[in-house]
């Protein structure tokens, strides 16, 4: 039994009583982007209706009253990951940012011609073409972790790839085409034995399980708050205090300034030192709603509720004649990656959408992982808090009709 109210959750997200195409709305694409509830949605209300002013430095009570719920989102994040400091929680427009910023700050200063970045087969876009761009900058090189068939690192070859040529390891921590959760502690600990600092992509994982970033011993860690039940745009950054004060600065501008002259500027404090210009100011107060939202229903429950949507949608399309579940590690998040023989991830995603099933098709943002398993593309499902056994009845339903109609 679920250790959840589904049902008194599902409707506090009023998208959910959607109709598609004349049918209620499965959202299964829950990796992609969650729902948001209605706290979210009033959160960003209240701002805009009751005290919407820019942030800081202000002396007038809407300022005033912006200033303290934002930085209140910050303590929030903090407490969230578990970070020792404050100053630690950079607000960016979310993963993509976080990881972009370490590249062009800290990498661009510790990374010479002939150093190592290492990566996994299984990362996102997102954290291959940033490390890419400053290896081409620098004449460094990229090294990648292969992968089993199961979707699992093969960490003998991480082991071997690590190096005193090592400066830094960046992996995700739970795949988004695969579902796989690696093992970052071990991985974070084998690259500090060789003098390399670590990133965590933490995009995925930071929904389905505590995150701890003092005990992980991680350097950085990115995530997005629209994967946690929050709005788009905003995103949190998470660095050790000595790095970031050693870093430079990524833009320049208002808010990341002590003092301007013609002749030479100096910074402002962490975090500010990295959050240049007007923020994001109504998603970052909005941002403290969805992590409050999280932390009422508990973690645990969450992933407990997931685990048990993923393993009866697993046992289910196990039985599809013909489906073949790509990703099949032993510690999995709810993410479920899939191909039918004969027919095209596509057509399957049209058809689903035909019967209100939303779900995710083609490479996911994750192209060298399906060029390694030789695939165009997978059907991807994924669960959250307030998905159901009905909605996955719903997509093999649907599934088996699309297989029927397409072959
Ligand atoms: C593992 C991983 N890393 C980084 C990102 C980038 O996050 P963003 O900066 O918030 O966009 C994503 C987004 N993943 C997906 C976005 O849409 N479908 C996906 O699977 C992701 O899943």
């Amino acid at each position: 039994a679920s250790p959840i109210d589904v049902a008194r959750i599902r409707q506090q997200f009023p998208i959910l009583s959607r109709m598609v195409k004349g049918k209620p709305l499965v959202y299964l694409d829950n990796a992609a982007t969650s729902q948001k509830p209605q706290v979210v949605i009033d959160a960003l209300v209240d701002y805009y209706t009751g005290y919407n002013a820019n942030i800081h430095r202000g002396i007038h009570t809407l300022a005033e009253e912006a200033t303290a719920a934002f930085e209140s989102t910050r303590d929030t994040a903090q407490r969230f990951i578990n970070a020792a400091l404050r100053e630690e929680i950079i607000f960016t427009r979310g993963t993509t940012e976080g990881i972009n910023l370490v590249a062009y700050t800290w990498g661009r200063q510790n990374v010479q011609a002939g150093d190592e970045i290492i990566i996994s087969a299984m990362e996102h876009h997102s954290n291959i073409v940033p490390w890419q761009i400053l290896c081409e900058e620098k004449g460094a090189n990229l090294k990648v972790i292969p992968i089993n068939d199961d979707g699992e690192l093969l960490m003998e070859e991480y082991e071997r790839l690590l190096s005193n040529k090592t400066k830094l390891v960046s992996v995700v921590h739970v795949s988004n085409s695969l579902g796989t959760i690696n093992p970052v502690k071990q991985i974070i600990d084998l690259a500090h034995q060789a003098g390399a600092v670590v990133m965590i992509d933490g995009a995925q994982s930071t929904v389905h399980m505590n995150i701890d970033v003092q005990a992980l011993d991680c350097d950085f860690f990115a995530c997005s708050a629209h994967k946690l039940y929050g709005p788009t745009g905003v995103g949190v950054l998470y660095g050790k205090k000595h790095i970031l004060e050693a870093m430079p600065v990524f833009m320049g501008g208002g808010e990341m300034i002590k003092e301007v002259t013609f002749a030479k500027t100096t910074y402002n404090d962490l975090p500010y030192k990295y959050e240049a210009g007007t923020p994001n100011i109504a998603d970052v107060i909005a941002f403290k709603a969805a992590i409050d939202f999280i932390n009422e229903i508990g973690k645990a429950n969450i992933a407990q509720h997931e685990q048990d949507v993923l393993q009866y949608a697993t046992a289910q399309l196990e039985q599809i004649h013909g489906l073949h579940i790509v990703g099949k590690a032993v510690e999995k998040a709810s993410v479920l990656s899939f191909t039918v023989d004969k027919v095209h991830p596509q057509d399957l995603g049209i058809l689903l959408d035909n019967r209100g099933i939303a779900v995710r098709t083609g490479h996911h943002c994750t192209q060298p992982l399906m060029d390694r398993f030789c695939i165009p593309g997978t059907t991807r499902a994924s669960f959250a808090v307030y998905s159901t056994r009905e909605e996955v009845d719903a997509l093999v339903a649907g599934l088996q009709k699309a297989i029927q109609l397409l072959l």
